[in-house]
Order: structure tokens, then sequence, then C-alpha cells
């Protein structure tokens, strides 16, 4: 298969960037489930790296492991250079100040205000109680909360309930934040504020974020890098946009298909695999090739018209990121060829999907 994003349109600031997580060939088992198979990560100051996986994929297991609440039965995690394998629970404290971390259900002290719920972790790390509300008040300006630090959680939103989640897991000013399904349980629009804030803190601190979750949509919107996580392994790792421009991995595909633009189905289902009226081609393309312009010379190329059936430009990190589908007519069988040459000689990923039997 050619790939469509050899070349690297935009540098990682990350990769000279030191590595604050590093795993190395972790594994753990639960019985016969693998629940970690040689997982293998490097995550760089200042980075969003998303980990998704479906149901079992082994997201929580990663998370508990970079915690220090789950042996390992092999391999290495060094947070910040120092390994964590091995430590007893006093060992995992100081270790466990420099990962802050943010749940799906928010996990806040129902008999606590907000600005005691943010203080918590600095009162367990013994911190003077006007410090601690000091730091608890600018957090929660950070966090746009300024007025509720009196509120108890009861009388909060989801949405401003993860806000003092956020604000709780920065207190004692941790190197790395995990964000372990955090907007799973929001609406859509509380969605997009939490992960615009998570982003702003993010630039603001240059804070390392671990995002674990099952929904592509919050990948695409503020991780810098994804890694696709499959019963217990890495299957598929790189920048946001050149994964979602040429998904390799069948589950990497699958979990992309709701943010991809998909063949309709009612034209799927009428495919030969062999011979019709149209033939249905899938075009990728990334970056400069993804631009519009190369229809237009496809056309003037061509002695015939081709028919655009469906797809569009979408932008992933100031990426263009394209996914077209063509009808090519079979009158001359010759011209589907010269449409795959001419877009293969433009770096983009074609694929005969099948063939019309018809179209009207
Ligand atoms: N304590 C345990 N005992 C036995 N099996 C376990 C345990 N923890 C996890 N597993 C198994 O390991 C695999 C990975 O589980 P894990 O919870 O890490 O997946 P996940 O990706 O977080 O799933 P979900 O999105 O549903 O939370 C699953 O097959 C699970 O059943």
């Amino acid at each position: 298969m050619n790939s469509i994003v050899t070349a690297s349109v935009i540098e990682t600031p990350q990769a000279t960037a030191e590595a604050v997580v590093r795993l190395v060939d972790v594994h753990r088992h639960f019985g016969t489930t693998p629940a970690l198979d040689g997982v293998a990560l490097t995550v760089h100051k200042g980075e969003i790296l998303g980990v998704i996986g479906r149901s079992g994929a082994g997201k929580s297991t990663l998370i508990r492991c970079l915690n220090g609440l789950e042996r390992l039965d092999r391999g290495e995690i060094e947070i910040e250079g120092r390994s964590i394998v091995g430590l007893d629970e006093k060992e995992l404290q100081p270790l466990r100040r420099r990962v802050g971390m943010i749940f799906q259900h928010f996990n806040l002290l129902a008999s606590r205000t907000v600005e005691e719920n943010v203080a918590l972790p600095l009162k367990i790390a013994g911190v003077a109680r006007t410090e601690r509300l000091r730091r608890a008040h600018e957090l929660l300006e950070l966090v746009g909360l300024a007025g509720k630090a009196k509120a108890y959680p009861s009388s909060l939103s989801g949405g401003q309930k993860q806000r003092v989640g956020i604000a709780r897991a920065l207190a004692a000013r941790p190197a790395l934040l995990l964000s372990d399904e955090a907007t799973s349980a929001l609406d859509p629009e509380t969605t997009r504020s939490i992960l615009a804030l998570l982003k702003d803190i993010n630039r603001k601190l240059g804070l390392t974020i671990i995002l674990i979750t099952h929904e592509m949509e919050v990948v695409r919107s503020i991780a810098d890098r994804v890694a696709v996580i499959d019963a217990g392994r890495i299957v598929e790792e790189g920048q946001v946009w050149s994964v979602f421009a040429d998904p390799k991995a069948p589950i990497t595909r699958s979990l992309l298909s709701g943010s991809r633009p998909q063949l309709p189905e009612h034209i799927a289902a009428r495919l030969s695999p062999t011979s019709g009226e149209e033939a249905i081609l899938s075009i990728d393309m990334a970056g400069l090739a993804a631009q519009g312009a190369v229809f237009a010379d496809l056309s003037a190329a061509l002695p015939q018209s081709f028919r655009l059936v469906h797809g569009g430009i979408d932008h992933i990190q100031n990426q263009p990121v394209a996914r077209f589908f063509i009808a090519v007519p079979m009158r001359d069988p010759a011209l589907k060829d010269k449409v795959l040459q001419f877009l293969k000689a433009r770096s983009a990923r074609v694929e005969v999907l099948g063939y019309d039997t018809d179209h009207v």
C-alpha cells in the first residue's frame, strides 16, 4: 500500500523534548488475558497523547500501571526519568504527586466545598491551610470557577464538577495529567468546553497529558499524537492528522468510521466486486494534495468526466485531510487505470471499492 503521509508536513516540537513518561515492553496478564502485552510508549514534555481503544483493550490497566496501582509482570515504566517499578507505597507517594488524575465520574467529596476539594491533595501533602487555599483559588480562577469556591459539588453541573476535578488534579503542580474518560459522562457541548480547557492548560502550563478515551473525536480535538490499543498491544501510533488521513490497523479504521466520510450505505449495498457501469473509488489525501485542486487537474487530464459521489476536506492539526468517493464510467476501462495512475502519482491512496450496477 502506498503511504499518503510519508512527507512530514508539520514538525513535532516534542521530538526533541524530554520524555515525561516512558514505557518499555510492559506486560500485565490476568490469567490468560493479556491486559497489556508488550506496550512501549514515550510521552514528551508538553505533549498531549490520546490513547484510544475499545472496551477491554487495556486502557484502565495502563492507567493503573502509570499510577503504580498495578504491578507489572515484566517491563519498565519511568516517570520523569525515574523507574516506578517495584516501589512500595511509601516510595510511590512522591510519584503520585507528580501525576494528577481526572475521572469520568469526577470523584469529588460531596461533604467538602469546592475549594476544600481542590485543596485536598495539598492538605494530604502537609501544605499549610492559608497556602493551600491560596493555591485552590488560583486554580479555580484558571478553570473558570472563581465564584464557586464555597459551593458544594451537588450544586454544580457535570461540566463544573469536572472543572473542579481538573483544578484538584493540578493542585500539587504535577508533571503529568492522566485523563481517564474525563468527558464520557458529559454532553457534547460541555465535552467541547472541557477539552478546550485541557488544551488551554496544556499550552499555558506546558503540562503533559495522557487522555484515555474510546472516542476518536476527543483525540481529534486536542491530542498531538494518538496510540491505538487493542488486546493489550499498541497497534498504531502517530500524529493525529496522519492517523486520520491514513489509518493502517483495522481497529483504527473501525474506531474512525464515525469521524471520516464513509461511502453511503445504499451505494455500498449495491456494489458488485467484479463489474458494473461505474467503478467506485475511495481517495485519501493529506497535506498539499488534499487542498482541492487535484480534482480540477484530474478532470483536465481525462477524456471523459467522472462523478463526485461523496466526501470532503477536513482540517486536523491545521493539516488538510481529504477523503472522497468518485464514480468513474466503465465504458472505457482504460479510464479507471488513468485515474488510479494520476492520483497515485499525487500521493493519494486510492482503492477500487467495487462497481456500481444500478446508477441512474
Ligand atoms: N483485575 C482484573 N482481573 C481479571 N481480569 C482483568 C482485571 N483487570 C482487567 N482485566 C481484563 O483485562 C483486559 C483489559 O481490561 P481494561 O479494564 O484495562 O480494559 P479497558 O480498555 O480499560 O476497558 P473499558 O474501556 O471497558 O474500561 C480485559 O479483558 C479485562 O477483563
